[in-house]
């Protein structure tokens, strides 16, 4: 069996503070997996991101390694997608899509060429001389999400991608990244405060709470592939794993209070 884009075992971690920000966390995905992470506010959702992309230094015990290595920033093969598109205002959409591209130093034509084609998944080929003022929140993402896509990075890390985005351009949003997903055959690891969204896109999703940061629950979603996010709603077993998860979450924030 190949091994694992990220494994994680035992992973403990305190922040300088003396803050006990994660206890005992395991995690391992393989390539090709989507895996969403949910819990409260404050329980180590993106403490645990930044650590697969070496963005925490915090000392810590146990094990992590991405790419077989331990974590480290700016390599090509990770990823990272967040709320805020941090579109460049002075670029077009094509300029900014390849704007990864080109600080990865990939040549213009190559880099022009992959936008396009990503551009026309997301549905953007007319807007591709527009800049971000002249875009949509929901665009304006949909661009991010090809600029984080064309980097050809194994590891895609989406901290909250469509948190501030309203519940139909979510969905659409959400629908875009599960086809770009099934076309580029990405890993990824999706932060979300959104159970429906976690399950209607992820082959697991894993439950965190807090005091300390830690996992409490792992669970597998065995709806079909491909999915429609958007289909999802009319699915009897999309509802009966919201119920468990949902029950799941519930429980451990009594079990905290
Ligand atoms: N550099 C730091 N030093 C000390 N404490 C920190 C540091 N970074 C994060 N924390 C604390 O660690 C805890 C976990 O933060 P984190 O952002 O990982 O939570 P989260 O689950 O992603 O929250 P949210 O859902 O609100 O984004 C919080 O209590 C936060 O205040």
């Amino acid at each position: 069996m190949a091994s694992p884009i990220v494994d994680i075992k035992d992973l403990s971690l305190r922040f300088d503070n003396g803050f006990h920000a994660l206890s005992n966390v395991s995690l391992t995905l393989r390539q090709g997996e989507f895996v969403s992470i949910v819990g409260p506010s404050g329980c180590g959702k993106t403490t645990l991101l930044n650590m697969m992309a070496g963005l925490v230094r915090a000392p810590h015990t146990g094990h992590i390694s991405v790419h077989g290595q331990a974590p480290a920033l700016g390599t090509a093969k990770t990823a990272y997608m967040l709320a805020r598109d941090c579109l460049l205002p002075w670029r077009t959409t094509l300029d900014n899509a390849c704007y990864s591209m080109e600080l990865r130093r990939v040549p213009k034509e190559a880099a022009h060429a992959k936008a396009r084609k990503l551009l026309n998944a997301v549905g953007l080929t007319d807007f591709e001389k527009l800049y971000p003022k002249s875009l949509s929140h929901g665009m304006r993402q949909r661009v991010a999400l090809v600029r984080t896509f064309a980097l050809d990075s194994e590891l895609l890390l989406m901290d909250e991608p469509f948190g501030a985005l309203d519940a139909q351009t979510k969905v659409t949003l959400a629908d875009i990244l599960l086809r770009l997903w099934e076309m580029e055959k990405r890993t990824v690891v999706f932060v979300t405060h959104d159970l429906a969204e976690a399950i209607a896109l992820s082959d697991r999703v894993i439950v965190m709470n807090s005091g300390p940061g830690r996992i409490v629950r792992e669970m597998v979603i065995d709806l079909p592939r491909p999915r429609s996010v958007r289909k999802m709603q009319g699915n009897p077993h999309f509802h009966e794993l919201y119920t468990s998860l949902w029950n799941s979450i519930d429980q451990s924030a009594h079990a905290h209070a």
